[in-house]
């Protein structure tokens, strides 16, 4: 496994992930307002007797007045935990708190895992039957085979919420969405279609199910397990499997897979060999679904066979057919509708629907992300999990299918509302920045970490270089080779590091800033000092001199006087102003804040600038720009003496004819309280602005720094904008991962 996670990470990296900050990944925050004696008194006793009351007399109200309806339980035992095995219940809680976050991440579905200390069949159902008043749906997971058939088919029977093995048809909609297209890119037809499934588990017996419901024919499927194939009078096989047994004198995987159309693996780790896949027919179709390890790794696949069409479930690759791109959506769909329980005609209605994106053109913001004009093709059989379009067409085609096979409670009136609504409800802002980070792979960067004697930003760079997503350049002394070896760094002479003392470009650097600065008041001697001494400096000028793409600083010294240093070497972009972003991000809204780091008290126009550059920044992100200008007062009241900055600003952009909303001046309640903008009729916002000019940068900072102490949402930035060379100054305070995150923006364009 370590091997194979190296790739992408380290286990130390994988392990402070999980410890950093608050342990684990999971917290949970109160969605009404806690604060005085009044809001307890309502939340608690004696309020809370109200909706008591109202339940008791009428269960359905519980959806109103709890959190019961959008909330789905993550439940296992721990006995198959991914590929791993039967590691326990407490092992499997990482998995189980990945999945809660998936689920919120993806379709907005609160989660919470729960681990059962049992591999009792009985006590296990008795222990989950037992919750139904909680949740809104109970997704079962990494639970092995065959117990985890009849505690499946015993709550569905007993429990009237939606409750889904996720191994088991999570697993079978992706793969047959996979198969589907796999099929249509190589002329077969599922009837036709040779498959040998290897494993005989929880999800190949699933998934074998599936696509034999589908039109794949009995005898046209081979099933294997770590003995061999199963074939019709093997008296060492359960009731399950011996549903799928062949009348086949073939014995081993290898004999199977002879003339094989697919290979479809749900099994564990390097399972497939490269002289099995030598034999299988034309165009082979392998899906490779064992994790975090595949049967077999893409690049040896297409060695042995460069004309098949391999998926896997793992993100680094193309085609990953994981149950990722299912369970969020199909319970967003399940629960929106109130559905009993996911049926068949859900599952199909979800795999015709996923299979069918992945045949549509993808939209820009996801083919810029991945470099290429991506189109449906044998690299590309399933859509990426973060194609923003899955949380719109899947829960709704659930929730049809919900509707139309009688198992919906409350059907859905104005199918095109719920589609916007579901729209709505995820933040773009989050898919761009997962796709600046799957771009940044696609295209690696040079990305220069100016203070590479820093544990933190040696960190930042080391998950950078083992992400994938560029290549650090260090600027340090002797010493940074050893750091990085202390943080587990096995190759640190991979870094490349460019000491001030050492480096042969010093000469030709101290010309470039002397000829810069000579008539600024700069003595050559003077520009000597500075480059050998000051590394935003020396950083600065290897970013202009062409040795890196991007620039990151700011860890060790203030943002004013870093700003200052990288000043002397960058101007800005011709005809823009710098300033500074902060970005605050919900779970559904983006508000982008400006200028909070550089113009102390910018004029009419450079407000207006700053504005129009935001909005080319929020537009980049995902966001269609409506603009406030803020002040303590609206539209003149109360008057004062401050405003007419501000007033500027929005008449030069009057003049300038820019395509986005704005407005202004306006307190900050009006630019983000509809009920308040509605006293102004005339203000030309269709809604609550997300991106704020702040007047000056008293009230911008303290804003920005309020809120990111304070704030509930998670902070972005500051970003720094209109520079002619991409250089972020982050905040002295940052996480390595926060520094991870500037660099990837600064890379990606984002952030200009
Ligand atoms: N990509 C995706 O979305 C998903 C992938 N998976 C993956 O599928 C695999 C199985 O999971 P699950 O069904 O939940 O687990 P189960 O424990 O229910 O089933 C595991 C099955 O795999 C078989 N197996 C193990 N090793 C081998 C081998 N070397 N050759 C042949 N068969 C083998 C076992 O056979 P035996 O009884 O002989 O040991 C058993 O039948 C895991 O790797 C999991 O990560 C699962 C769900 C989703
Ligand atoms: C993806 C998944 O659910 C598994 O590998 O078990
Ligand atoms: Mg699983």
């Amino acid at each position: 496994m370590s091997e194979a996670v190296n790739v992408q990470f380290s286990e130390r990296e994988a392990l402070l992930f999980h410890s950093e900050g608050r342990p684990g990944k999971i917290e949970i925050i109160a969605s009404k307002p806690m604060a005085t004696q009044r809001d307890l008194a309502l939340a608690y006793s004696p309020g809370v007797a109200v909706p008591v009351q109202a339940i008791a007399d009428d269960p359905t109200t519980a959806y109103d007045y709890t959190a019961k309806g959008n909330l789905v339980a993550v439940i296992s035992n721990g006995t198959a935990i991914l590929g791993m095995g039967n590691l326990g219940a407490l092992a499997a809680k990482p998995v189980m708190e990945g999945k809660a976050v998936l689920f919120k991440r993806f379709a907005d579905v609160d989660s919470i895992d729960i681990e059962l200390k049992t591999e009792d069949v009985n006590r296990f159902i008795d222990a989950v039957e037992l919750m139904e008043p909680t949740f809104g749906g109970i997704n079962l997971e990494d639970i092995k085979a065959p117990e985890c058939f009849i505690i499946e088919q015993t709550l569905r029977e007993r429990m009237n919420i939606p409750v889904f093995h996720d191994d088991q048809h999570g697993t079978a909609i992706i793969c047959a969405a996979g198969l589907i297209n796999a099929c249509m890119l190589t002329g077969r037809h599922l009837k036709d279609v040779k498959v040998v499934v290897n494993g005989a588990g929880a999800a190949a017996i699933a998934c074998t199910e599936l696509i034999k419901a589908m039109g794949v024919r009995h005898d046209n499927v081979l099933m294997c397990d770590r003995e061999g194939v199963i074939y019709q009078g093997r008296d060492d096989i359960n009731q399950w499997q011996s549903a799928h047994a062949a009348a086949t004198d073939r014995r081993t995987l290898t004999e199977a897979l002879e003339g094989a159309d697919m290979f479809l693996g749900l099994s564990a780790a390097g399972a497939l060999k490269p002289e099995m896949v030598k034999d299988m027919a034309p165009s082979p179709i392998i899906f490779a679904m064992a994790n975090p390890e595949p049967e077999i790794r893409p690049e040896l696949a297409k060695a042995a066979r460069p004309d098949a069409i391999v998926a896997t479930g793992r993100s680094d690759y193309p085609n990953q057919v994981n149950n990722v791109i299912c369970f969020p959506f199909i319970f967003r769909g399940a629960l929106d509708v109130r559905a009993t329980g996911i049926n068949d005609q859900m599952k199909i209605a979800a795999a015709n629907a996923i299979a069918e994106l992945a045949r549509q053109r993808v939209p820009d913001e996801v083919a810029v992300a991945y470099g290429v004009q991506h189109s449906f093709g044998p690299e590309y059989i399933i859509p990426s999990p973060f194609d923003p379009r899955l949380m719109e067409i899947v829960p709704s085609a659930v929730a049809k299918a919900a509707m139309d096979s009688g198992v919906a409670t409350k059907p859905i009136i104005d199918m095109a509302a719920y589609r916007q609504s579901l729209r709505e409800r995820l933040n773009p802002t989050t898919s761009v920045l997962t796709l600046a980070y799957e771009g940044a792979k696609a295209h690696p960067k040079r990305v220069l970490f100016a203070e590479g004697e820093e544990e933190v930003v040696l960190r930042a760079a080391i998950a950078f270089k083992e992400g994938g997503y560029g290549v650090p350049v260090l600027v340090g002394r002797d010493d940074v080779h050893d750091r990085l070896r202390a943080l587990g760094v096995t190759n640190p002479d991979d870094y490349e590091v460019h000491n001030s003392r050492t480096s042969t470009l010093v000469p030709q650097m101290v010309e470039f800033l002397y000829q810069r600065l000579q008539r600024r008041g700069y003595l050559r001697r003077d520009i000597e000092r500075m480059v050998n001494q000051d590394r935003n400096t020396f950083g600065s000028i290897l970013l202009q001199l062409g040795h890196a793409d991007a620039m990151i600083t700011g860890i060790t010294r203030t943002y004013a006087k870093t700003f200052k240093d990288v000043r002397r070497v960058i101007d800005p972009m011709a005809g823009k102003v710098p300033f500074g972003i902060h970005l605050l991000v919900g779970q559904s809204h983006t508000v982008f804040m400006a200028d909070t780091t550089i113009n102390e008290r910018p004029t009419g126009e450079e407000l207006a600038d700053i504005a129009e550059q935001t909005a080319q920044v929020a537009r980049r992100m995902g966001h269609e720009p409506r603009v406030a200008f803020l002040s303590y007062s609206t539209f003149g009241n109360p008057d004062g003496q401050w405003l007419d900055n501000i007033r500027d600003g929005v008449k030069v952009l009057d003049g300038r004819q820019v395509s986005f909303e704005y407005e202004g001046e306006m307190a900050p309640d009006v630019a983000l309280n509809p009920k308040q903008l509605k006293n102004f009729p005339f203000a030309r916002l269709s809604g609550p602005a997300n991106i704020l000019i702040m007047p000056g940068l008293q009230s911008a900072n303290i804003s920005a720094k309020l809120l990111r102490e304070l704030g509930g949402d998670d902070m972005i930035g500051p970003m720094l904008i209109g520079m002619e060379k991409p250089v972020q100054i982050a905040p002295m305070t940052s996480t390595a991962s926060e520094l991870v995150t500037l660099a990837v923006l600064a890379a990606g364009g984002i952030a200009r």
